[in-house]
């Protein structure tokens, strides 16, 4: 039930973490989602955690937001606290919801600010403009939230966490039912921020190829059993076929990874990506 750090060395310049996991273990009942969990996530670091249907990445961000205790291990921010941006995983939004769209990225502005003042009302409206600018939601902005597209929604989530400023961004599949157009504005829109603020990314997916070029490290999860490192040092056959316990095959096509797993393979915990073999 434990998994090998391949490389903390990868990561480069030694920098402090804004978050730091060392022998995190997450367990429900007798099951552990993970064991003995070491990572570092340094300013300006992409991390993109994969891994099939129930193999605790959401939990693994409900950890680093605080709102699940580790079951061992310890978790320290070691530059002290930082503001946290998160992203929620998509859900359906009631179409009688009548909040408008600058109401939700507002919230993420507000935070635990109570009784901002006149002049903190300006800010504030400044702030939120200028997110919403950012994420191209100023068309829709001003209409209710359960009205608008899953992309128009997921835009606007992206500038709720923005606007909070956050030195760490934790992503729970931003791109889930995303067109391809609006996958890659809402990858840019996070990358923009990393490169720009130097913010942490923590982004779990269960497709990797649409942020590959972004990502500096991979955690992969598989029914307690994990990896950590370089795209290409984990997402291989030899490494994936460990972590699956059967054989899985990686192969390149131009600059995309295709993993082809065995019939059967993983069963109900078959993540998107992982495409049948055909012998
Ligand atoms: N509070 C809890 N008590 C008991 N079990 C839980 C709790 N929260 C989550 N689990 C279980 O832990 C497992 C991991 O859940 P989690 O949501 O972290 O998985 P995931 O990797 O994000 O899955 P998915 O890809 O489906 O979103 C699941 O089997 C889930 O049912």
């Amino acid at each position: 039930m434990t998994g090998d750090l391949l490389s903390e060395s990868s990561v480069g310049a030694v920098e402090q973490p804004l978050v730091s996991l060392r022998g995190a273990t997450l367990s429900y009942g007798q099951r552990a989602l993970w064991a003995d969990l070491d990572l570092d996530l340094c300013p300006g670091e992409f991390v993109a955690v994969l891994g099939p249907n129930g193999s605790g990445k959401t939990s693994l961000l409900r950890v680093l937001l605080g709102l699940q205790k580790l079951s061992s291990g310890r978790l320290t921010l070691p530059g002290g606290d930082h503001k946290v941006g998160y992203i929620p995983q998509q859900r359906a939004v009631d179409p009688s919801i009548t909040l408008r769209g600058r109401d939700l990225v507002a919230l993420g502005y507000d935070g635990h600010k109570w009784g901002v003042g006149l002049k903190g009302m300006r800010t504030r409206r400044q702030r939120v403009d200028e997110a919403i600018r950012a994420v191209g939601a100023t068309a829709f902005a001003n209409r209710p939230v359960g009205l608008l597209s899953g992309g128009e929604q997921q835009r606007l989530r992206v500038a709720q966490a923005l606007v909070s400023d956050p030195a760490v961004l934790l992503c729970d599949e931003p791109l889930l039912s995303l067109d391809l157009a609006h996958q890659r504005a809402v990858s840019e829109l996070i990358d923009k921020r990393r490169t720009e603020a130097d913010t942490a990314v923590l982004f779990v997916t269960h497709e990797i190829n649409p942020i590959l070029p972004l990502v500096d490290r991979v955690l992969y999860l598989v029914d307690g059993r994990f990896r950590i490192g370089a795209p290409d040092e984990v997402m291989t056959s030899e490494v994936l076929s460990e972590l699956y316990r059967t054989q899985i095959d990686v192969v390149r096509v131009r600059d995309q990874i295709i993993v082809v797993g065995a019939h059967g393979a993983v069963e109900s915990d078959q993540p998107h990506h992982l495409q049948a073999r055909s012998d």
